[in-house]
């Protein structure tokens, strides 16, 4: 464990210096494509302006004997592309693999430039990331970069959820993590057989009230992932950093999914993953806060002034803490709509005057 006096201090001659807070850029979707199929490749200047992160996929869902066309598309796409404010991000493969070597190598030296976060796949535990972060700066320092790489891990083990507390802060480069279900699931030998969402099986039923133990019961499905996604975005919340839902495998299933996805957000998180392109609509529109919820943020803001005290706003009673959540709301609608022209025209739209809080009623 590095000395608090040292965290910051780059692990390479010549390497950038480490940022000292995560730039917190749009990121609702991390959108997959698979830069070994020349289809993909060509559509990436079309997709690349509707989406907040393109993320050229190197690990699983890419064949083994497609690792390298994989690694040589995502290079091409690289140098060939100017992504404006979209972001260019990487997952390469495990660090248990023969690929990840080269595609660390190939991909800071030839494109570190133009990438700005490279996702690690099965994280165990903080020493997977120190392995990573060591790696980087010194290939950042052979590229001549000036802008750190910073790192996102999946927790897709039983051992990396046990450690999250310590994979989030391990680095000054850790930007955030995704839950992987599909490998967690595995990882645990949990009965599933999908990647992510609900599983019918997974329920509570309401109590018997006499003879009706076999039939006439309400049943709630449950959420699988509750568990993994709170302590996720606990972890980091605690570490500064960016927390994400994943992939959900049911692509014709968009109800599921914007379910899912909503889950996510409500508990904290900053956006999901998308792995085809109708998927991409269901996270711009639960990752940005709705229009009313915004209003409502704003008016409560107003009408708090400093942060202090109590007042009531249509029957309900504001104080420190709703403020809080209010600037929450607020500031990611700022961040949007900086981005997103329309977002910003319903945000302004929708803003209700504060003349109707009633202070200290
Ligand atoms: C599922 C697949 C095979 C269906 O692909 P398809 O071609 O069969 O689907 P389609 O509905 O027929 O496609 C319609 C059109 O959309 C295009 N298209 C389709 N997908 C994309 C895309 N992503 N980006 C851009 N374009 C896309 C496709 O090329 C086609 O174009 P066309 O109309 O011109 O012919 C395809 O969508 C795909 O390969 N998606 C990415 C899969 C992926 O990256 N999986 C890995 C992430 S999940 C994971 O790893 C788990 C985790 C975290 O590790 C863990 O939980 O453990
Ligand atoms: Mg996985």
């Amino acid at each position: 464990m590095r000395s608090p006096k040292d965290f910051f201090a780059p692990l390479a001659l010549g390497a950038p210096e480490p940022v000292r807070e995560i730039p917190f850029r749009p990121s609702r979707m991390i959108h997959f494509f698979d830069p070994s199929n020349e289809k993909m490749r060509t559509k990436v200047p079309s997709i690349a302006p509707k989406v907040d992160v393109l993320l050229g996929n190197l690990e699983d869902a890419v064949s083994a004997d497609n690792k390298e066309a994989a690694r040589n598309g995502l290079v091409e796409v690289g140098k060939a592309n100017d992504f404006g404010q979209t972001q260019l991000w990487t997952r390469i493969n495990s660090l248990d693999s023969p690929w990840v070597l080269d595609d660390l190598i190939t991909l800071v030296t030839e494109i570190g430039d133009k990438l700005d976060v490279i996702m690690v796949p099965k994280v165990e535990g903080a020493q997977d990331i120190h392995y990573v972060d060591r790696l980087l700066a010194q290939l950042e320092a052979r590229a001549g970069l000036t802008k750190p790489l910073l790192v996102h891990a999946i927790l897709e083990t039983a051992s990396g959820v046990a450690n999250v507390e310590d994979i989030a802060g391990a680095s000054p480069r850790m930007q955030g993590i995704s839950l992987g279900p599909a490998d967690l699931a595995a990882s645990r030998r949990m009965k599933t057989t999908r990647v992510g969402g609900g599983h019918p099986g997974y329920l509570v039923r309401t109590d018997p009230t006499g003879d009706d133990v076999h039939e006439g019961r309400t049943t709630y499905q449950q959420d699988l992932w509750h568990y993994t996604v709170a302590r996720m975005v606990d972890a980091c919340a605690m570490h500064g950093i960016l927390p994400y839902y994943g992939p959900f495998g049911d692509i014709k299933d968009v109800v599921g999914c914007e379910d899912q996805f909503r889950n996510a957000f409500l508990l904290g998180c900053v956006g999901t993953w998308t792995l085809h392109p109708v998927q991409i609509d269901i996270a711009k529109k639960v990752f940005s806060p709705a229009a009313e919820d915004v209003a409502w943020a704003r008016r409560v803001i107003a009408a708090m002034g400093d942060g202090t005290g109590a007042v009531m706003i249509d029957g309900k009673m504001q104080d420190d803490a709703t403020y809080k959540q209010c600037k929450v709301v607020a500031e990611l609608a700022d961040e949007l709509a900086a981005r997103d022209p329309e977002l910003a025209a319903a945000y302004d739209a929708a803003t209700v005057s504060d003349s109707e809080a009633m202070t200290g009623e």
